[in-house]
C-alpha cells in the first residue's frame, strides 16, 4: 500500500529533477563537458554492474573513485556550475543597472567602428559586460578609462598599434582595458574556420554573462557571441539591433 502511494510532492520532485537535468543538458550541449558527462555516466554504469556482480577487488577500487566523485564533479564542471549560477542570478534576480539612454551612447561608436573595421579587414574583439565585471580579464590587459568613440576603437585595433592584439573590454560605458587575454573555448562544434579570436569570444560568453563582437581580419565578417550562442555574417543593421536589445 505504502509502495503505491504517490503524493503531489513526488510529482513536483520528479518534475524538478527533470527540469534540472534538462537545464544541465542544455548547458553542456555542444561543449566538451557533454563528452565528460557521458564518460562519467559510463563509469557509473560500470560501477553499478560490478557491485551487482559482487566483484570484490574491482568494486573496492572503484568505490574510492566514487567517494571523491562529488569533489571531482565540482572540479571538472567548475565552468558549467559557475555559468549555471550566473544564469540564475542574471535571469531571475537582477536587472541591468545601466539605463537605455546611456547604453545607446556606446552602441553607436561600436557599430560605426565595426562597420569601418569590417570594410578594412581589421581584426577586432570587443567584449561588453553585463553583470559580471570581468576584473580578472581586465587585469590581463592595458588598463584605460576612456569613453568609447569609433575612432578610438579603430585606433586600438589598428595593426601597427602595440595594443591591437587581444580584446578590448567595455563596461559602464567606458573602455576599461585593451589587449586583454580571454579564455579560449574548447567547444568542438565551432566551425573549423573560426580561429583563436572567435574561440576567445565564445570562451568569454561561456564563463561570464558578457557579450562579444568579432570582426574577422581574414573575411571582414562581423560575428556576435552571447550566452554561448553565436551569429555570424551580421549586417551593420543587425549588429545595431542586437546591441540595442542587449
Ligand atoms: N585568448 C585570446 N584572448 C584574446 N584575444 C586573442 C586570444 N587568442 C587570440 N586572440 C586574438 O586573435 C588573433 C588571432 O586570431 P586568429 O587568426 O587565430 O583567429 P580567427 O578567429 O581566425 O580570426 P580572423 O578571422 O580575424 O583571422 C590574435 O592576434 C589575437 O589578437
Amino acid at each position: 500500500m505504502g509502495f503505491l502511494e504517490f503524493r503531489l510532492i513526488d510529482l513536483i520532485d520528479i518534475l524538478l529533477v527533470a527540469f534540472l537535468l534538462y537545464k544541465t543538458y542544455r548547458m553542456v550541449q555542444g561543449t566538451i563537458a557533454l563528452n565528460i558527462f557521458i564518460g562519467m555516466f559510463g563509469f557509473l554504469i560500470l560501477w553499478v554492474t560490478i557491485k551487482a556482480l559482487k566483484m570484490q577487488l574491482s568494486s573496492s577500487i572503484l568505490d574510492n573513485f566514487v567517494n571523491v566523485g562529488v569533489l571531482a564533479l565540482i572540479v571538472v564542471f567548475q565552468q558549467e556550475i559557475r555559468r549555471f549560477f550566473l544564469h540564475i542570478g542574471t535571469k531571475y534576480k537582477f536587472t541591468y543597472s545601466e539605463g537605455g539612454k546611456t547604453r545607446n551612447t556606446m552602441v553607436d561608436p561600436i557599430v560605426k567602428a565595426c562597420e569601418d573595421m569590417s570594410r578594412s579587414y581589421t581584426g577586432a574583439l570587443i567584449v561588453i559586460t553585463r553583470k559580471a565585471i570581468l576584473q580578472d580579464y581586465i587585469d590581463t590587459g592595458e588598463k584605460m578609462q576612456a569613453t568609447p568613440s569609433a575612432r578610438l576603437i579603430e585606433c586600438l585595433f589598428f595593426k601597427n598599434n602595440p595594443l591591437h592584439d587581444g580584446a578590448i573590454i567595455i563596461s559602464h560605458n567606458q573602455i576599461q582595458a585593451a589587449a586583454c587575454i580571454l579564455p579560449v573555448s574548447q567547444n568542438p562544434n565551432l566551425p573549423t574556420q573560426m580561429g583563436l579570436r572567435h574561440r576567445a569570444a565564445m570562451g568569454i560568453t561561456e564563463s561570464t554573462d558578457a557579450l562579444a563582437i568579432v570582426v574577422s581580419e581574414e573575411k571582414g565578417t562581423i560575428s556576435l557571441f552571447d550566452k554561448t550562442n553565436y551569429k555570424t555574417h551580421l549586417t551593420i543593421e543587425q549588429l545595431e539591433e542586437e546591441l540595442l536589445k542587449m
